[in-house]
């Protein structure tokens, strides 16, 4: 894995015994900004679960060279009533390298700063979380994301709902990180914002449409192939690695069979 930070090996992810995400199979290099990106429910946040180690595979698995992983999910993930400062919430970041009550030293205090600097939040340390909006909680995060010093960076949806400023300042994080080597799995929706700043980027429809280059993952041809095989997917079809070996989920890659044939070949 000398140059892969992730491989994904048949990995299948899914909740309750229904795969939301199968057969993903492939190598992140190092140092790479991929965008992935998929209609609501194609399985982009069971992915970046995945990779986290927050959902154990049902099938295969994914290894990672990463030496330090920092997870953001989506904001609308986070319970923002916790009585909590900005300080608090960013000196996170530590965590992984301090442990839970270890010291935090003057230097580390000076990096704080600094973070909270290139986030443009200088001055915001004592504000309670739930006083932020959500442009400037998503800037504490990225904050508490630049602290944690982590080689493999997985984003989910940061850009939602953050203002062109505060996504101005944000890209400029996650091109910093790119230009330090670190490698960036970001999840969105904004097909321009993939092409302009992604080089790289993974298309979804809970299984891989298409995986490489930004600009030969982004055709017409792969965006309604995605879009056929998410609008065919069963949502009720079990995993299809079951003991008694039955193919119980869907398969095509949206150029095959119909919806109906699929779903009654899904039940079996
Ligand atoms: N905790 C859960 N329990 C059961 N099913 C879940 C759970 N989380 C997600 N799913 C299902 O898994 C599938 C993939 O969901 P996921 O959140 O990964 O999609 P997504 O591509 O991130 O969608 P969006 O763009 O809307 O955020 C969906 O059918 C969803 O309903």
């Amino acid at each position: 894995m000398n140059d892969t930070c992730l491989e994904f090996r048949n990995l299948t992810l899914g909740y309750d015994g229904h795969a939301a995400v199968h057969h993903l199979n492939g190598a992140v290099e190092r140092g790479s900004l991929t965008a992935v990106l998929g209609a609501n429910g194609s399985g982009k946040s069971t992915l970046m679960k995945g990779i986290a180690g927050i959902l154990k595979p049902l099938g295969g698995g994914c290894v990672s060279s990463a030496r330090r992983l920092a997870y953001l999910p989506q904001l609308s993930e986070l319970d923002r009533s916790f009585p909590a400062r900005v300080v608090d919430l960013v000196s996170l970041g530590f965590w992984q390298q301090r442990g839970l009550f270890g010291r935090v030293t003057r230097d580390d205090k000076g990096r704080l700063s600094g973070c909270l600097d290139a986030v443009g939040l200088s001055g915001f340390e004592a504000r309670p979380l739930d006083s932020l909006s959500g442009g400037q909680m998503q800037r504490a995060l990225f904050a508490r994301t630049m602290l944690q010093d982590a080689d493999l960076i997985l984003l989910d949806e940061p850009f939602n709902a953050v203002d062109d400023e505060t996504m101005r300042d944000l890209l400029a994080v996650v091109a910093q990180w790119a230009g330090e080597g670190r490698t960036v799995f970001c999840v969105l929706h904004d097909h321009a914002l993939a092409r302009a700043h992604f080089p790289q980027a993974l298309l979804m429809a809970r299984k891989q449409v298409a995986w490489g280059r930004t600009e030969e993952v982004m055709t017409s041809d792969n965006l309604s192939r995605a879009r056929s095989f998410q609008e065919a997917w069963d949502d009720t079809a079990g995993w299809c690695e079951e003991p008694r070996g039955l193919q119980r989920h869907l398969h095509g890659d949206g150029a095959g069979p119909d919806a109906s044939v699929r779903k009654a070949a899904a039940h079996g």
